[in-house]
């Protein structure tokens, strides 16, 4: 089949690429490169440097007709969402408004959207389930839950399958496909800077959370089997139908053994610096994966933490500059 996979040159969007190759697809890549890397685009696909807002060039581009659209292009820092609000929603929303009237009107009938936990902010109930009231904390999960709920209206009044898919914080590489955000503000990432030596040390964002040890708990899932995630999706969305689905690993670490974890898989002494929490972070994010897994038929491969760590470490080993644009 063909795809459209917006976003492809960046982090989770190049990993998926490489899945939908490798499964016999011919894919296109729609990228800005605000955040993307042109290492991350493999040859075997088409890629068009191409921007969702500008819905003109958007609707030119699905002229070369799509089975479905893979969307993971947004921008998606929840700090720098806090001060720039109006950027993330007109990105993140009248950007997938673009791509919607884009697939409408070329007649793409099947999609799947990269939600994000963020649109619970700090709910009631751990894990949490996706019937669990959606409050973001942060314009970052507003903008994701206004596109959530203009999907589920899409889908409702002109037949469109689709699914979004609320991952929970994403880590690990994939072969030659690996993290590289500019700047970096991820904690794995960064930690493992700091164990390399290129960063002096981490932070560690507030102390004071709710939480056993004080620092903020999330739910790592493996890039890998986040993308295998995707083409089962795929595979079962149902037109007229919106489902959504929470992608995690159902168990909690806290910013403390995040890097306790990473000390023991690099073996090295890493700094780390209590500070101030950041802005429009939630105390804990835990999934229930509950779902996915009946309906999908979804397992994670690699579910513990120091398999992402390590698969992170040995792609920062082999690309200690990370891509070369
Ligand atoms: N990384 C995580 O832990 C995580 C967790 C939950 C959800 N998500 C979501 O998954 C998706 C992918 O995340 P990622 O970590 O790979 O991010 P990323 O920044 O590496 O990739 C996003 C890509 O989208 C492109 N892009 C952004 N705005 C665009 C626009 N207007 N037009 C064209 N291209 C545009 C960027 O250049 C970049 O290559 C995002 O939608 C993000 O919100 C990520
Ligand atoms: O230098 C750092 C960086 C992060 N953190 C903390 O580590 C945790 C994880 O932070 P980070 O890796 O930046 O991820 P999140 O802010 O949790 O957000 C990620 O995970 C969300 C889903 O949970 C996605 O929606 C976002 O796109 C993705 O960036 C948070 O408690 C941060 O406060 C630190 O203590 N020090």
């Amino acid at each position: 089949m063909k795809f459209l996979v917006t976003g492809g040159a960046g982090y989770i969007g190049s990993v998926m690429t490489k899945q939908l190759v490798e499964a016999g697809h011919e894919v296109t890549v729609l990228d800005n490169f605000t955040k993307g890397h042109h290492q991350a685009v493999l040859p075997q696909v088409k890629l068009v440097e191409g921007e969702l807002l500008n819905a003109q060039r958007l609707k030119e581009v699905f002229k070369d007709g799509f089975d479905g659209v893979l969307h993971f292009a947004a921008l998606s820092l929840v700090g720098e969402s806090v001060t720039q609000p109006e950027r993330y929603y007109r990105n993140n929303v009248v950007g997938t408004l673009n791509l919607l009237d884009a697939m409408r009107e070329a007649g793409v009938k099947r999609l799947v959207f990269s939600s994000t936990a963020a649109v619970y902010g700090a709910p009631e109930e751990t894990p949490i389930l996706e019937t669990a009231q959606p409050r973001p904390t942060n314009p970052y999960g507003g903008s994701k839950l206004a596109v959530d709920q203009m999907i589920g209206f899409e889908a409702a009044a002109h037949g469109l399958a689709a699914v979004s898919l609320r991952y929970f914080n994403v880590a690990g590489a994939s072969g030659e496909l690996g993290e590289v955000h500019n700047p970096e503000t991820h904690l794995i990432p960064l930690v493992l800077q700091a164990a390399a030596g290129s960063r002096e040390s981490v932070q560690i964002y507030g102390t004071d959370y709710p939480t056993p040890d004080g620092t903020a708990i999330r739910d790592y899932i493996h890039v890998e089997d986040l993308a295998r995630a995707h083409i089962l999706a795929l595979t079962h969305a149902q037109p007229g139908k919106h489902e959504i689905y929470n992608l995690g690993n159902g168990k909690g670490f806290s910013v403390r053994e995040v890097i306790e974890t990473a000390r023991q898989v690099t073996g090295k002494p890493i700094k780390a610096i209590e500070t101030d929490r950041r802005a429009g972070d939630p105390p804990v994010l835990v999934a229930s994966s509950e779902k996915a897994q009946r309906d999908l038929g979804w397992k994670p491969q690699k579910p513990e933490l120091a398999s992402m760590i390590a698969d992170a470490w040995n792609w920062l080993q082999a690309h200690p500059q990370g891509y070369h644009d």
